[in-house]
This record gives structure tokens, C-alpha cells and sequence, in this order.
């Protein structure tokens, strides 16, 4: 927005004269703009208290030839009090029939087989008094008994460890008929983890090696699931389904309406949909908080499902929920990773449950979080930061020639910037950095020890954006590696579609990635980006050891802010019809 508040985006002014055209007034050409400049900013829709209406504008939606309501083919359309695109109201309604459908409709299952197969793949160790080790089980039992399964949980609660034993259970319910199994994930990164967790896990499995090998060794992206093409859009939609019957994704905070709906339509209405995520996280770049607002209703399953689940589980299941959505809700509470009294295990508790005294608690006590340094201090006490957390890196980079190496101690560290823009952003601190750190760049600004993002896919090169590659020098030339599932793959620099260095990530940049240590930057003031669910994603990066820096301004407002954004899917799936 410009500072009179009206959108300064290309495409929603053009979008506005559009609808001028098309009869628009100019209140609903604003409006139209507004709404827009809001889908960009992630919101599925534009709710009319948040637009503060003028009487007049209100006024002149009714009766316009751009505005219809739910059924109307329209530029816009108004539903209840929000305001739509065409193309996202469709998104979300069908999205929403399709998930209440899908949950509704029930698989044959032979339960004596699940019950056995659930305490045989699930044990529990003695002694357990409600401290969520039980949680696994029950989600494996809600994934076999339904078509949709959604199990959300912090970092290390187990959720490919579950999805491992899911699969198990599904390959034995018909040993002789194994599924086709697809496995998922928004990006290329979060697929090769997965995969590579899942080809681990896959050993320690209590299954004959011949049906073991009915689970894929490879996952891939959404957009390759679903054959996308940028000008052809999807391959697979309702006429021409996926072969699967079942589908895992990972990392679905991280999917937005659009992609969601497309996988729901191009999903057989027999498959089994299993989506594994952290409900807490930031939500998609792309519009749509979808998985947060599927795990929205907390009351547990219906009554009559959660005594069937502690029927074949042996575990006491409670719940009340209403709608069958709420029988296909699993939330793991136990992390495998943190020790419960760790500080990151406290700090990302402290935030899911929105207790920001707690969590200031925490990052005071444990001398988590400092004071950011004066700004004419700010180059060198980073670059003693950046030597420091990756000294591992930079000495790798003098004596060692595997890349392989290089990378593993680069993995090692991240310095995470909550803003993009601005003085405390990536894009001017990853210049700061480059300034100190290059040691004879070339032109281009390459240098020997540069990490950098891509940050535009080329699929003709297999580089996507948010891969992550480091340029080394060897037998006089520089060359960018990338890891990938077959070793790594060098590029000249010169090749490189769009690309800057990533000495600092933003947090979004770093969603679906973990590392040992992390320093978090926040700027010199609070800014409305900042909110829990960034806090929470960017210390949940870390395994080891998380640092903060920022105003304490920036810190309290972070702390406040719950990310929100305006949609209706939440009220569609959960409100009683
Ligand atoms: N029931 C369990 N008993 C013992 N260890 C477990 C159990 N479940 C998971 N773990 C261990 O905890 C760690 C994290 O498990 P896993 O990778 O399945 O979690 P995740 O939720 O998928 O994690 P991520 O944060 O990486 O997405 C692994 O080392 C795994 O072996």
C-alpha cells in the first residue's frame, strides 16, 4: 500500500480499471483493489470490518455488475461479510465440500487386523500417564479407519515415524493388493526429507521385505504430483485423476488454498488423503492459512468414534466434537527431539499456547534473547556471529575439497532475519555480510565460500526457488553446488536463474528445514509481520541451540500478534451447517 493507503500493485490497479470497465464504480473499484493487494499479502478474502466501509461504498456494492453473490459467475463476490475473487471464493468452497466429503466417507477396514497391526508397529512403553506417547497410535488408527487424516505436531513428535507405521498398517490390510503410494510435499527440500526419513525408518519396519517395498523410495513436490505445467496448469484434476490410493503430504502448513483445492480435485474419491504438518507454524507464502484452520476445532472426535478408537487401541480416548472433520484430527503432543525442560521445548510451548509472559520468561532467564547491537557496531558484531557460527564451515572451506563436507558443516548454522526489506532485513544484511565476508569476488559478486538462494524455478536446470547452493573454488574456477539425491550437481554462477546470498534467510525461507543452531533477527521495531507463529517457526528450526536479537519493542510486539488472515474456510468447515 502507498502511504494514502491506496494499493500501489501493478496487477490490482489493472484489475481495477478492469471492473471500471466492466461498470464498476470507483468505491468498488477501490474495494476491488484493496481486496486484491490483500490476496497477495495471503488472505483468501477481504472481510468488509477489516476494508472500515464508508457508508457510501457499502452502498455501492449492492446492485453492481461486478459484485454477485455465492452461485453468481462474477468478478467478485460477496459472501456473508467477505468479499471475494471469483477464482478464490471457488477455491474455497469447493476445498471445503471436498475435505467435509472426504472425511465423511468411510474405507472398509478388517479391525481385528488394525488392532493387532496398531500394538505391534505402536508399542508403548510402561507406564505411560498421559504424556501424549500414546498420541502415535491413536493418529496410525484415524489414518487406516478414514479417507482423510490430518496429524499436526511440533518438531520430532513423530509424525514421519507415524506415517511409516500408517503405511505398515495399510499394506497389511491386503497383503495381496498393496496400495500405490505417493509421497508429498510443497517443496523440493521438504520432499527429499521426507523421503530420506522415510528410506531410513523403512529398516526398522516390522514387514516382510516384499511388502516394504510397496513404500516409494522417492517423494516428490506437489506441483510434480500433480503434472504442472505454467501454461497448461495441472495434468491431474476430477477428469483425469491420480493413480494413488494413498497420498502423504508433508510440511502442509506450508500449502496454500489454491494448491490444496487442486490436490482435493485431482484426488480418487477412494484414496486415502494423510496430511502431516505443524498447525502452529507460519502459514503458506501463498493465500490460505489451510491446515491451521483444518485443525481450527479442539473439542477431539465425536463421541461415538472416540469410543471405537479406544476400542482398538487399548488407549482411554475422549472427545466431543462435532461433524465427522473432527474425527480426523490428530494432534502429537510429545517431542521426541527436545527434552520437555529444554529451552526450546519450554520456548515453542510457551508460544503454541500463546503465553507470551512465559515465553519472555524463558528468553530472559536463559539469556536467550539480547538487545540488538548499535547499528554503526551492527557489521562487525555480525560477521563475529557468522565466524563464529559456522566456524566449522569456514574451516572446512580452507582444507577441505568434498563438497560434501563443505555442506555438512554449512547445514550446521543459520542466521534468520524475520523482514526481507529494510535495515534489518536478509536482502541489506546479506550485503553487509558480502561486503566483509568476499574474499576477491568476481564479477557478479561470486565468491569462494558463497551461499546463495535461488529464488526462481528453472526446471530446465532442476533448480527451484528456495534451493540453497554453495559457491567453492576448485581447479581455478568457481562452481555453485547444489545438494541433491543423487550427490551434488555444480553450476557456473553465470548459470544461475535469479539468485542473492543466503548468509541470512528470512524465516519463511527457512520452513521445512532444521539446522543445530540458529541466531534469530528481529529489526529495530516492532512491524506487523512480526507475530508468534514467526517466532515459533523460527525457533523451531533449531535442535540444539536458538539466539535471538531485536528491539525489545519488536520482541513484545511478536509476542502479541497472533498472524491472521482474513478467510471463510475455517467457518465452512466447522460452523455448523
Ligand atoms: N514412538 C517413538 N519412540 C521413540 N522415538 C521416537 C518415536 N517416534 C519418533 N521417535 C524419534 O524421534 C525423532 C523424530 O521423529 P520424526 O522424524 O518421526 O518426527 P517428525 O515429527 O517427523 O519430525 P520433524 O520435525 O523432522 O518433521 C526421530 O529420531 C525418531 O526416531
Amino acid at each position: 500500500m502507498s502511504p494514502d493507503g491506496t494499493p500501489d500493485f501493478p496487477l490490482a490497479r489493472h484489475f481495477a480499471e478492469l471492473l471500471g470497465r466492466l461498470g464498476a464504480t470507483a468505491e468498488v473499484q477501490d474495494l476491488a483493489a484493496i481486496l486484491m493487494t490483500r490476496v497477495a499479502d495471503g488472505h483468501s478474502c477481504l472481510t468488509l470490518e477489516a476494508a472500515l466501509l464508508a457508508p457510501e461504498a457499502q452502498a455501492s456494492l449492492d446492485g453492481s455488475p461486478v459484485l454477485g453473490a455465492p452461485g453468481d459467475f462474477r468478478p467478485l463476490i460477496l459472501d456473508g461479510h467477505r468479499l471475494y475473487l471469483y477464482r478464490f471464493w471457488q477455491y474455497e468452497t469447493r476445498l471445503a465440500a471436498a475435505l467435509l466429503k472426504r472425511a465423511a466417507d468411510l474405507p472398509e477396514v478388517d479391525e481385528e487386523r488394525l488392532g493387532a497391526g496398531l500394538l505391534r508397529h505402536f508399542p508403548l512403553p510402561a507406564g505411560d500417564q498421559g504424556m501424549g506417547l500414546g498420541d502415535q497410535r491413536l493418529a496410525a488408527a484415524v489414518a487406516v479407519l478414514r479417507r482423510l487424516a490430518v496429524i499436526s505436531g511440533g518438531p520430532g513428535t513423530g509424525k514421519t515415524t507415524t506415517v511409516l507405521g500408517v503405511l505398515a498398517l495399510l499394506l497389511e490390510q491386503d497383503p495381496l493388493r498393496p496400495p500405490r503410494i505417493a509421497l508429498t510435499a510443497p517443496t523440493g527440500k521438504a520432499a527429499t526429507r521426507l523421503a530420506d526419513a522415510l528410506r531410513a525408518g523403512r529398516q526398522r519396519l516390522d514387514l516382510p521385505p516384499l511388502l516394504a517395498g510397496a513404500i516409494p523410495d522417492e517423494a516428490q513436490t506437489l506441483h510434480r504430483l500433480l503434472g504442472y505445467h505454467p501454461e497448461r496448469g495441472f495434468a491431474h484434476d476430477a477428469d483425469h485423476p491420480l493413480p494413488m490410493d494413498v497420498v502423504v503430504v508433508d510440511e502442509a502448513s506450508m500449502v496454500g488454498l489454491a494448491l490444496m483445492e487442486a490436490l482435493l480435485r485431482a484426488l480418487p474419491a477412494h484414496a486415502r488423503l494423510i496430511l502431516l504438518g505443524d498447525r502452529d507454524q507460519l502459514a503458506s507464502v501463498e493465500a490460505g492459512a489451510v491446515l491451521a484452520e483444518i485443525c481450527a476445532a479442539p473439542a477431539g472426535p465425536r463421541p461415538a468414534f472416540a469410543a471405537r478408537l479406544s476400542a482398538l487401541t487399548g488407549l482411554p480416548v475422549g472427545g466431543a466434537g462435532e461433524g465427522p472433520l473432527a474425527d480426523c484430527m490428530v494432534h502429537l503432543r510429545h517431542s521426541y527431539r527436545f527434552a520437555a525442560g529444554g529451552s526450546i521445548g519450554r520456548l515453542a510451548r510457551a508460544l503454541q499456547q500463546g503465553d507470551a509472559g512465559a515465553a519472555l520468561g524463558i528468553l530472559e532467564a536463559e539469556a536467550i534473547w539480547q538487545p540488538l547491537p548499535a547499528e554503526q557496531g551492527l557489521a562487525s558484531a555480525l560477521v563475529e556471529v557468522v565466524r563464529a557460527g559456522w566456524k566449522e564451515y569456514f574451516r572446512a572451506l580452507q582444507r577441505e575439497v568434498e563438497p560434501a563436507r563443505i555442506h555438512a558443516a554449512w547445514e550446521r548454522f543459520r542466521l534468520l532475519s524475520a523482514l526481507r526489506q529494510g535495515p534489518w532485513g536478509a536482502e541489506v544484511l546479506n550485503a553487509v555480510l558480502d561486503a566483509r565476508l568476499a574474499r576477491a569476488p568476481r564479477r557478479g559478486g561470486h565468491y569462494h565460500g558463497r551461499p546463495v538462494i535461488i529464488r526462481q524455478n528453472d526446471g530446465a536446470l532442476g533448480l527451484f526457488n528456495g534451493d540453497v547452493g554453495l559457491t567453492l573454488a576448485g581447479a581455478g574456477q568457481l562452481r555453485v553446488f547444489f545438494p541433491g539425491r543423487e550427490g551434488f550437481r555444480a553450476f557456473a554462477p553465470e548459470r544461475l536463474p535469479a539468485h542473492e546470498s543466503a548468509w541470512v534467510m528470512t524465516v519463511h525461507q527457512s520452513q521445512g528445514s532444521e539446522f543445530d543452531d540458529i541466531l534469530l533477527l528481529l529489526p529495530d521495531a516492532d512491524n506487523p509481520v512480526l507475530s508468534r507463529e514467526l517466532l515459533y517457526t523460527a525457533v523451531t528450526r533449531a535442535r540444539r541451540g536458538v539466539r535471538l536479537w531485536g528491539a525489545e519493542a519488536a520482541l513484545r510486539g511478536a509476542l502479541a500478534r497472533r498472524m491472521a488472515r482474513d478467510s471463510g474456510l475455517e467457518a465452512r468447515l466447522w460452523s455448523s451447517p
